[in-house]
């Protein structure tokens, strides 16, 4: 749901009733302001992240390469709330994130250790719920349109041992979906399981994405993911992680996994992204 933009570079929304709303482009939901993050401390200290700044604006969707090791799961922490940076700032609707904060949900590439293996699909879902919704009819209510939403109606009864490797991720995908997160966040979400699985699996996130007009933010070392999926492709370079290009992905919607991926843009972007993750995010490489 990429936001047309002005002449004048700002971001245009079309209200129902016609009437436009004009917001700035600086309308940031998730915000990373110079962020650095260093593990360890003394002669062990390791820099895994370096002066790094970008925002998320509502609906968008955007995907995080770069080569192996650059420090893409580190930032996912960053913003998360799981870590907190060693310089910088992250902001979620303007606040400064301090520990994990509620409104964020995460999708992990490993479905078999984020699923209750002793709770049925839908005690899954509603587990991490607590008492919101308020109503137990709510949550029931969200549970049940949740999975739905995933195609997963008629296996509310099983245990995630009883399902695929996809249907278990769809689980997954699920509970952050009823959660209603002002942003899912996303980690390898589909590196573990088959080609034909992983094609369905994105086009679920996309549709999800129309329907509920979700924020998304997705690391990935799949180049063609990144494109197929995003508004944005950010690229980060090798570690120490810094960005080297922020790449808009302007394709038409829907989009379709053979037809998008035949588009001459799609391939230009792809040849992009794969040129600068390959040379470890030098600019040159573009030359
Ligand atoms: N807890 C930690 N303590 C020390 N160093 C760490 C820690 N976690 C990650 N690192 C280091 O930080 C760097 C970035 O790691 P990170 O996992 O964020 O990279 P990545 O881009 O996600 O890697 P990959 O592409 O392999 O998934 C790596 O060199 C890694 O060894």
């Amino acid at each position: 749901m990429s936001r047309p933009k002005t002449d004048e570079g700002e971001n245009v929304t079309t209200t129902t009733n016609t009437s436009t709303i004009r917001t700035a482009t600086t309308d940031k939901l998730l915000e990373v302001r110079d962020v650095g993050h260093v593990y360890g401390s003394g002669e062990k200290a390791y820099r895994a992240v370096d002066h790094l700044s970008f925002a998320v604006a509502p609906g968008e969707m955007v995907s995080i390469v770069g080569p192996s090791g650059a420090g893409k799961t580190t930032l996912l922490r960053l913003l998360s709330g799981l870590l907190t940076p060693s310089e910088g700032e992250v902001r979620l609707e303007d606040k400064v994130i301090r520990g994990v904060p509620r409104g964020l949900a995460m999708v992990f590439q490993d479905y078999s250790r984020s699923l209750l293996p002793w709770m049925s699909v839908e005690k899954n879902i509603l587990f991490p719920l607590n008492n919101s919704p308020k109503t137990a009819a709510d949550r029931r209510a969200i549970v049940a349109e949740s999975i739905e939403a995933v195609g997963l109606g008629g296996h509310e009864k099983k245990y995630p041992w009883q399902l695929s490797g996809g249907m278990q991720q769809r689980v997954a995908i699920a509970r952050a979906l009823a959660y209603r997160p002002r942003v899912m966040l996303m980690d390898e979400p589909f590196a573990s399981v088959d080609a034909q699985t992983r094609s369905d699996l994105e086009d679920l996130v996309l549709a999800i994405r129309a329907a509920y007009g979700m924020t998304i933010v997705s690391v990935t070392h799949d180049i063609d993911e990144s494109v197929y999926l995003a508004d944005r492709v950010l690229v980060l370079s090798r570690a120490p992680a810094r960005l080297v290009a922020d790449i808009p992905v302007e394709l038409p919607a829907p989009r379709d996994q053979i037809a998008t991926k035949e588009n001459e843009t799609f391939i230009h972007i792809r040849s992009r992204v794969a040129r600068l993750v390959r040379s470890g995010g030098d600019p040159l490489s573009e030359e």
